[in-house]
């Protein structure tokens, strides 16, 4: 199978995962990426059974409402009851790096208010050690230069995202060269920083359970 076919596989792997459990009760939150595209499309196969989504993205929500799949401000919701998101890389603690689309900090807030995260990814995004992908930072653009210079001290070697601009007004940090032995501890470090709105690791908050797409089917992984 192509990385793509995985990618697909492993969205309908998701629904079929969520299916059971949806009632006029559950909020789905819906991650950024092309899995999670992948996702939104199978999910449209059931919309007369979702009554309410949260988006982590303004893509996210046109593409729920092209489908006619209600999606709500998040405020106006109590509890989302899975979220369901793609990842750039995850270790085998379920500690992921997100953000290669640029919606971490929407994609972070609504993991914060889920009850189960269900990160969906192939094979390739499987690591022992996150970090080889760069780590998005986002920043408030007046800070970009101070920001740099912070995450130089810190030992890694960031690059301006340039063109883009996130759901929130603000630039992409792209941190290469980081070596993140503990996840935890860099996803707070760079959190201190003035200007940073937040970072990609999902540490504080990582996945509850990865559906992994293999050659060999979609397997569970759990933390
Ligand atoms: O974090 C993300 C977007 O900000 C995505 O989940 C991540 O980039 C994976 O994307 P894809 O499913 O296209 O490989």
């Amino acid at each position: 199978m192509t990385q793509d076919e995985l990618k697909q596989a492993v969205a309908k792997a998701a629904l079929d995962y969520i299916k059971p459990h949806i009632d006029e009760h559950t909020v789905i939150g819906i991650g950024t990426g092309s899995t999670a595209n992948y996702f939104i499309d199978y999910l449209a196969e059931i919309k007369a059974e979702v009554n309410a989504t949260v988006a982590s993205s303004e893509a996210s929500a046109q593409r729920l409402k092209q489908h006619g799949i209600p999606v709500f401000d998040l405020n106006s919701v109590d509890e989302i009851s899975f979220y369901i998101d793609g990842a750039d890389e995850s270790n085998h603690q379920l500690q992921l790096i997100k953000g290669g689309g640029a919606a971490l900090t929407r994609e972070k807030i609504v993991a914060a208010c889920a009850k189960e995260f269900v990160c969906i990814a192939d094979e390739s995004k499987l690591v022992d050690t996150l970090g080889s992908f760069p780590l998005p930072v986002e920043v408030i653009p007046m800070a970009r230069s101070h920001v740099a210079r912070e995450l130089v001290k810190l030992g890694g070697d960031p690059v301006y995202r340039q063109g883009v601009s996130t759901d929130n007004g603000n630039i992409i940090l792209d941190v290469y060269n980081f070596a993140i032995a503990d996840a935890l501890a860099v996803e707070s470090a760079i959190n201190q920083i003035t200007g940073v709105v937040t970072n990609g690791l999902f540490a504080q908050r990582p996945a509850d359970i990865l559906l992994l797409a293999t050659q060999n089917g979609v397997k569970q992984l759990h933390c």
